[in-house]
């Protein structure tokens, strides 16, 4: 920038310069006697090459900063900068406003090192494939202006056999100097798999290498490591310890809402026919990642050239919808819809009954499938509690079976959707009867010995405890069907709700009967 300056000062001066030249042949006699005719020429035409130059430095910002930004050693500047920020990243509002205060971090590192607050290190993206983890750890980097170094953990053991604690090195290394940096490592329980005793020395050594790098660097370098990785269960202890991938960030698939907004990201620059409903798409796409989306909403468009329309309609966007389900064998929409209904009732049965109950406190309600379970109901982290009471045992059963209640009460019929449920369910019952004492069986502890061979007699006492929570939860989803299909109703509407949406439903519908087990 500094050499902009010289350059513009030096075409304002040679500028008057010249005028002064022009001033003195045609108007005036005295002063520049003894400069020649060729003199004054040359002086012109330096001029207009200066402003010419000028000019063209002035009018393509792109490219002056980039010419001009060689370091001391004359290397031109890393140009790693991804220009992708949080407006390309549809939906994903929470995750955003989660990572504003990393991005504050990296902006006003001063600010925070001046507390002798710590910058945190690494920050661990975890969930589906496709749903947007590498596209936010860009928008991180953009957000903040920092360096982006995209590595793929299965890349460090597969090419780089013998040079992977190397390569990590080396890309700390990078980091560094070119800081403030962002590094993206992919598929990092590739390289941070627990370690075994059997496992593969590479790996392990690269392992080591990493969290050395991660260990080492201090906190005047704002040097921060993103990890992603579908399989949060397979990492190594160590490397979700305090210090190094400490912040663990839960990126799932998209709800109605987000999938519409991905949708609209993905759709802006096609021309749709007026007859499109995004909102129609994004209702026949429960369940899918914004990849899929993304794939969707090119489709559509490869099928409208080759069949030379002029604009994206929706039969186009019907025939990609099927293309990307049947790629990936997942049932047609119509089943997904049904099930969607399923599943919005077994979740709203959990919450009412909990809610009800007062076993925990619901945080978050969602039908969007998150690994196995094709629902979910979000409980707050229940505080360190070390006396639990037979009532509360009891609730938390009965709240456990809502689900399966809510099924038998509103379509007479029930799934498999309750599988986790009936386990958890049955392990605190036996644990009232063989550990706590709160059965028929009196004040005993029974050990693992006699389960094995009075099982009978254990199960008899399991089931009287599950019999009555079960009835109990039919019950009160009976008693306030009401309130379950408005739940259900707005869980089918928006895929997610938030606490404050399920206080002000229970707000409506004043219920003061006493559920008491
Ligand atoms: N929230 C979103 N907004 C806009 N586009 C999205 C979103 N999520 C995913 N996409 C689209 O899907 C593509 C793939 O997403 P991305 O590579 O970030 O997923 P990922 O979670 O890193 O996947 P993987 O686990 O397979 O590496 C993006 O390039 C983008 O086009
Ligand atoms: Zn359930």
């Amino acid at each position: 920038m500094r050499k902009k300056k010289i350059i513009l000062l030096i075409t304002i001066l040679s500028v008057i310069f010249s005028s002064l030249l022009f001033y003195d042949k045609y108007f005036s006699t005295s002063g520049f006697e003894k400069i020649t005719n060729a003199d004054r020429f040359i002086v012109w035409i330096v001029t207009i090459i200066f402003v010419v130059y000028y000019i063209k430095l002035d009018s393509d910002p792109q490219l002056a900063p980039l010419a001009l930004s060689s370091d001391k050693e004359g290397n031109k500047k890393n140009n790693n900068k991804p220009d992708v920020s949080f407006k390309n990243v549809a939906g994903l509002e929470e995750i955003k406003e989660e990572l504003k205060e990393t991005i504050d971090f990296i902006n006003n590192s001063h600010k925070y090192t001046k507390m002798g607050a710590k910058i945190p290190k690494g920050i661990l993206f975890h969930g589906p494939p496709g749903t947007g983890k590498t596209l936010l750890a860009k928008a991180v980097a953009g957000e903040t202006n920092s360096t982006f170094l995209y590595a793929s953990g299965s890349e460090f053991v597969e090419k780089y056999v013998g040079v992977g604690a190397k390569r990590v090195r080396s890309m700390f290394e990078k980091a560094k100097k070119d800081a403030p940096s962002i590094i993206f490592i992919d598929e990092i329980d590739a390289i941070g798999a627990r370690r075994n005793l059997d496992s593969n020395n590479e790996k392990d050594q690269t392992l080591n290498q990493l969290l050395s790098e991660m260990d080492g660097f201090n906190t005047s370098e704002t040097v921060v490591v993103i990890g992603a990785t579908n399989r949060l269960d397979l990492l190594d202890e160590a490397l979700l310890r305090p210090g190094r991938f400490d912040r663990h960030i839960y990126v799932g698939n998209p709800n109605i809402k987000a999938r519409k907004k991905i949708l609209e990201v993905h759709t802006k620059n096609k021309p749709l026919h007026n007859g499109v409903s995004i909102e129609d798409i994004a209702n026949k796409t429960h369940g899918l990642s914004g990849a899929q989306l993304a794939n969707i909403a090119n489709e559509a468009a490869i099928i409208a050239v080759r069949k030379n329309k002029s604009k994206v309609d929706c039969e186009d966007f019907n025939q990609a919808i099927e293309r990307v389900l049947a790629g990936l064998e997942i049932k047609n929409p119509s089943i997904l819809l049904k099930e969607k209904k399923t599943v919005s009732i077994h979740e709203a049965g959990h919450a009412l009954v909990s809610k009800i109950l007062k076993t925990d406190m619901v945080q978050k309600i969602s039908i969007v499938p998150r690994g196995q379970a094709l629902g979910y109901v979000l409980k707050f982290p229940e505080e360190e509690r070390y006396l639990l009471t037979e009532k509360e045992l009891m609730g938390k059963i009965t709240g456990l079976l809502a689900g399966r209640a809510a099924e038998q009460v509103i379509f007479n019929e029930i799934t498999t959707g309750a599988k986790d449920d009936l386990t958890k369910a049955t392990q605190i019952a036996q644990e009232m009867v063989c550990s706590y004492g709160m059965s028929t069986l009196g004040n005993i502890s029974i050990d693992e010995y006699y389960i094995k061979n009075n099982y009978d007699i254990i199960r008899r006492e399991m089931k009287k405890i599950i019999d009555k929570c079960f009835e109990n939860a039919l019950k009160i989803v009976e008693d306030n069907k009401i309130i379950l299909f408005h739940i259900s109703d707005l869980l089918m509407k928006q895929e997610t709700i938030t606490s404050e949406e399920l206080d002000k439903i229970f707000q409506e519908y004043k219920t003061d009967l006493d559920y008491a087990t």
